[in-house]
């Protein structure tokens, strides 16, 4: 079954019809009227126990929110605990008959699982429930977040994107498909394949086409975005990245320090658009007040790395960034393990490379003073230098301190050096005030001395003229640009690593 066909109608939600329930969406009884009704399936794999993950109800508590972020209503949910899935239908035929009542009970005729199923598990179980014939749909935790990606998608980019995912999606599940009945038919030969296999194929082909498409418009969109980049990069204005957990507050922390205005709602991923923004630092670091700031799009558990993949302008800016600022929800009771997944997928598409991250504890309003005390304490237990606060986006109490977090990260990032600038030029001391900290200048005869700490691109920059400059200490012959004083080093792989003050290989 094609993945657009899972596509539940999209339905637009009156604001009034929201009714709060802690942080996850919970609708009203008129808000449900009309809704495609739809159960819910999690497995509790005993291989999966023993690590420190999600359990299969919270799993599948964040699964609901999911159902009705996409417009449908969950009128039953089936759990079961076993070493390993089955083969053909991943849950034991005891559970199948069990969905199958509860379908036949409540009208439901949507059954959404919380793993990720094959499309024979997938086609299998869909017979066991009455097929297509009785208007049955399986669907998985993934075709339910790209039902929701496609439904937020605002921009060209974006949508490109949320495309680019879903026939990511479609084509490796078609293939099999084709295969499959490939195999049944006795291995294709002309005049031996029928019309469903025929039309599989014409299919698949229709994909990849689709799919060179969308990459290469997705690919001139990103050429243009890379050029504004080292642009903005060139004015030396640091960069920060917002990432986080879906519905965390990362619009909400992005507007309150930027005061820009982009859309903040209580659903999951709201945010499928990066969008870029000048922020203005208060300055008590004495560092230059202008960052540039992205909202990015939100994290999620069972994310597949390919669906992460499609968020390129997000994936970009997470990589471009020189300080990350990590949005977790503090009144989320899963707030650890949420930090946990957006950490492993930040690894998984840093490949590795860690950035400096400030932690931005949101929500704390939502909190009693005893949980923002535990809040506090589980500071404590960090370890590195990693800047941890506790704010609230609503009410603005401990921005002073998130802004304070970011000036410190950013001055982290800057290089101790002292200059002997000559007099005729100028506009280099000025370029040194504006960039970094002068702790001291006099004016000697060959020059003005600077004791001052500079972002690493600048002290590269002005090697020439720095005195604590031992020639070949950090140099690097092959770096583009490192002969080219006047020029901005556009290695990024060199640039980061004279940031983190490590010798350059
Ligand atoms: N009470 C309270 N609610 C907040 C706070 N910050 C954000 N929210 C609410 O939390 C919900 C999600 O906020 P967003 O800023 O959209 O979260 P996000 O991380 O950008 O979400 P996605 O883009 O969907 O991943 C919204 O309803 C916000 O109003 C806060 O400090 N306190
Ligand atoms: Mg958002």
């Amino acid at each position: 079954m094609a993945a657009d066909a899972y596509l539940p109608q999209g339905m637009e939600l009156d604001r009034s019809e929201r009714i709060h329930y802690g942080t996850q969406v919970r609708l009203s009884q008129t808000a449900l009227k009309g809704r495609e009704k739809c159960v819910t399936v999690g497995v509790q794999l005993k291989s999966r126990g023993k690590q420190e993950s999600f359990t299969c109800a919270q799993s599948l508590d964040e699964l609901a929110a999911l159902a009705e972020t996409a417009g449908m209503q969950l009128v039953g949910t089936v759990m079961q605990a076993l070493d390993a899935p089955i083969a053909s239908t991943y849950i034991g035929s005891g559970k199948v008959s069990e969905i199958l009542s509860v379908l036949q009970g409540t009208g439901a005729k949507t059954v959404i699982f919380d793993d990720e199923l094959s499309p024979a598990q997938q086609r299998n179980l869909e017979r066991c429930f009455g097929g297509e014939a009785k208007g049955i749909k399986v669907i998985d935790r993934t075709a339910l977040i790209l039902d929701i990606f496609a439904q937020h998608a605002m921009t060209r980019e974006g949508k490109l994107q949320v495309e680019l995912a879903i026939y990511n999606y479609r084509l490796p599940r078609l293939t099999r498909m084709w295969k499959h009945l490939e195999r049944q038919s006795g291995a294709g030969g002309v005049g031996l394949r029928g019309p469903g296999e025929t039309q599989l194929e014409v299919d698949r082909r229709l994909i990849e086409k689709k799919l060179t498409y969308l990459k290469r418009q997705i690919d001139a969109i990103k050429t243009h975005r890379t050029r504004q980049r080292s642009a903005r990069k060139r004015l030396g204005v640091p960069l920060v990245a917002i990432v986080g957990y879906t519905n965390a507050g990362k619009s909400s922390i992005f507007n309150a320090l930027s005061s820009a205005h982009v859309m903040a709602e209580d659903m999951l991923f709201a945010t499928l658009d990066t969008k870029t923004s000048i922020a203005e630092l208060p300055g008590s670091l004495r560092l230059q007040p202008n960052i540039l700031l992205t909202d990015t799009v939100g994290f999620i558990s069972k994310l597949p790395t390919n669906l992460v993949a499609a968020f390129r302008s997000t994936l970009e800016e997470v990589a471009e960034a020189d300080v990350l600022v990590h949005v977790i929800d503090a009144s989320n009771p899963c707030r650890e393990l949420q930090r946990k997944t957006v950490d492993r997928i930040l690894a998984e598409i840093l490949d590795g490379e860690q950035k400096p991250q400030v932690l931005v504890y949101n929500k704390a309003d939502l909190l009693s003073v005893e949980d923002q005390r535990v809040v506090r304490a589980q500071f404590v237990k960090k370890q590195g230098d990693t800047q941890q606060v506790l704010v609230s986006a609503k009410t603005h109490s401990g921005l002073e301190d998130c802004f304070f977090a970011l000036e410190q990260a950013l001055r982290d990032l800057m290089m101790p050096v002292d200059f002997l600038i000559p007099f005729d030029q100028g506009q280099l001391v000025t370029e040194v005030h504006e960039r970094g900290i002068v702790e001291k200048m006099e004016h000697r005869s060959a020059g003005t001395f600077l004791e001052c700490s500079v972002p690493a691109d600048l002290a590269f920059r002005l090697k020439a003229y720095r005195l604590d400059y031992v020639e070949g200490e950090d140099e690097d012959e092959d770096a583009p640009g490192a002969h080219d004083v006047g020029d901005v080093v556009e290695d990024e792989r060199y640039w980061k690593q004279l940031a983190k003050k490590r010798p350059v290989l």
